[in-house]
């Protein structure tokens, strides 16, 4: 238990009683001899007259007769009005302190107060250090009271993170116990279950140094998608998403999110492991008008719309059969400014509705998500509409590849060798964005080779971006590329 009155410190100081239409000119004589704390103005009211105010001054005045104000300043004051001096008591207690200067009371002298926190919507998330974990309760409270109510729950990081969602493990220490939340950043709002899903607000300018450089009608596969926090800015520049995650709560965050931003014609979600997604949505159909074949996933995505719309099937069954040759300028390089020479197909009559797919891990398809979308087409809301996007398989086309699994990405390359046709594929290979840490020992042209080894080709041209810093001996940086030809099919099977 927290006892406030132990902050409480009572101030013996003087006042001054003026008249209130002089108090200004009172105030503006004693500058320098006023009271002088944050929160706390220094001209208050006189309980024993409304004419008049006390003139709080500085606790610098020690005596009654005002000695340590300067003779001249107590003249003009004298000129101004008839000086009465009464002894003036304030309390400054628990509400007045920073949470700094009430956890510096309690804590053992010497530890680094954890006063300040990552903040996630109204959560606040601390990570306290062992040597203070005796003390984690009444650390959130102080938290939870001086930042409430912009805090509605305060909670503690337990252990290191083992599972492979990336997702901590939190007690929630003080507040309320829901963990659902809302964070905005750059103009899109995302919702999340901070115990269900990774969200790092950290990486907000990385999102947004890697979404500047898509282009609209662009194509963009984010193999490790989170809530969405590069798919959904992705889609609202009008890039076409084909974003994937093992964890079905993020999957269906994720959904919510494109809902919420009016993007989710442009999103189509996948529940997989990444390799497996890379596999079905980059290898071409064997045999693409086969009702049998199931190894694409899109025409999973056809059979699905077939549920809901008699009309939307007979326009999907001519998805991935249709490629007419319309010249299309995709500028495709890292910096954004180069043009790559595919040439995309802009039929709208073809064009198959992302929003409209859904496949969940073990390969069925979630009809209600593609009813919902379908019967959201009347809303009247401006969204994002998938209609005005070009119609390109993904086994002909994509621009951009994002892969933010810091800790294993580089491994998954191997999902791009020998993965795509070279006689089906359009334009210039897609970018490879994959993120990684390194250690201050280990070099660039290390983690190039972890890339090459695990595509089986050469990488020409690699770039590195350090995101940041996590710790002392260990950044995180994104390495983008272009998948190298040798990685196609028929190439690949000769190396
Ligand atoms: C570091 S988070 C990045 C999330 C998001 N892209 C972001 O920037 O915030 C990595 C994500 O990869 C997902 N993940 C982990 N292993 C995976 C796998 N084998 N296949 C697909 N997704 C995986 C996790 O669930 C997690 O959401």
């Amino acid at each position: 238990m927290l006892d406030e009155s132990k902050f409480d410190v009572d101030l013996k100081l003087w006042a001054l009683r003026i008249p209130c239409q002089l108090c200004k000119a009172a105030t503006s004589i004693l500058n320098g001899y006023l009271l002088d704390k944050p929160r706390i103005k220094p001209i208050t009211e006189d309980p024993t007259c409304q004419k008049n105010r006390y003139v709080i001054l500085s606790d610098r005045v020690q005596s009654h007769d005002l000695s340590e104000i300067s003779p001249q300043k107590l003249d003009e004051l004298k000129k101004l009005c008839e000086i009465q001096v009464i002894p003036y008591s304030l309390t400054l207690g628990y509400s007045y302190w920073s949470a700094d200067h009430v956890l510096k009371q309690i804590l053992p002298p010497g530890v680094e107060v954890p006063s300040s926190f990552e903040t996630i919507g109204q959560i606040a998330h601390l990570n306290i250090h062992d040597e203070l974990l005796p003390y984690k309760d009444v650390i959130a409270k102080v938290i939870y009271d001086k930042n409430y109510p912009r805090i509605k729950t305060v909670v503690n990081k337990v252990g290191t993170i083992t599972n492979e969602f990336r997702v901590p493990k939190f007690e929630i220490l003080a507040g309320e116990s829901d963990m659902v939340t809302e964070v905005k950043q750059y103009g899109a709002t995302f919702k999340l279950d901070y115990s269900l899903v990774y969200w790092n607000s950290r990486l907000e300018h990385e999102h947004i140094r890697l979404v500047s450089q898509f282009q609209r009608g662009e194509i963009i596969c984010d193999m490790f998608a989170g809530i969405g926090p590069f798919a959904i800015p992705a889609a609202q520049k009008g890039c076409i998403v084909y974003a994937n995650d093992l964890n079905p709560d993020s999957i269906r965050y994720l959904k919510i999110n494109a809902e919420i931003n009016k993007v989710d014609d442009c999103i189509c979600a996948f529940n997989m492991d990444a390799r497996k997604f890379i596999s079905q949505l980059m290898e071409a159909p064997v045999c693409e008008n086969n009702a049998e074949c199931n190894v694409s996933m899109l025409k999973a995505c056809e059979d699905c719309s077939v549920q809901e719309n008699e009309e939307s099937r007979v326009e999907n069954t001519r998805l991935g059969v249709e490629a007419e040759e319309a010249p299309v300028t995709v500028p495709g390089n890292v910096e954004g400014a180069q043009d790559s020479n595919r040439n995309i197909h802009t039929s709208v009559a073809a064009t198959k509705r992302p929003s409209d797919c859904c496949l969940e891990e073990n390969g069925s398809i979630n009809g209600d998500g593609a009813m919902d979308a379908f019967r959201r087409k009347g809303g009247k809301k401006k969204r994002m509409r998938a209609l005005e996007l070009p119609n390109t398989k993904p086994w002909e086309h994509v621009d951009h590849i994002v892969m933010n699994l810091p800790a294993s990405a580089l491994h998954f390359l191997d999902a791009f060798k020998g993965r795509i046709q070279r006689k089906d594929w359009k334009g210039t290979l897609p970018l490879i964005h994959c993120y990684c840490f390194m250690r201050s020992n280990q070099t660039q042209e290390l983690i190039v080779s972890e890339a090459e080894s695990a595509l089986n080709a050469h990488i020409q041209e690699p770039i590195f971006h350090r995101v940041r810093d996590v710790a002392p001996n260990k950044a995180m940086f994104c390495l983008s590329f272009r998948l190298p030809e040798a990685c196609f099919k028929d190439d690949a099977t000769n190396i």
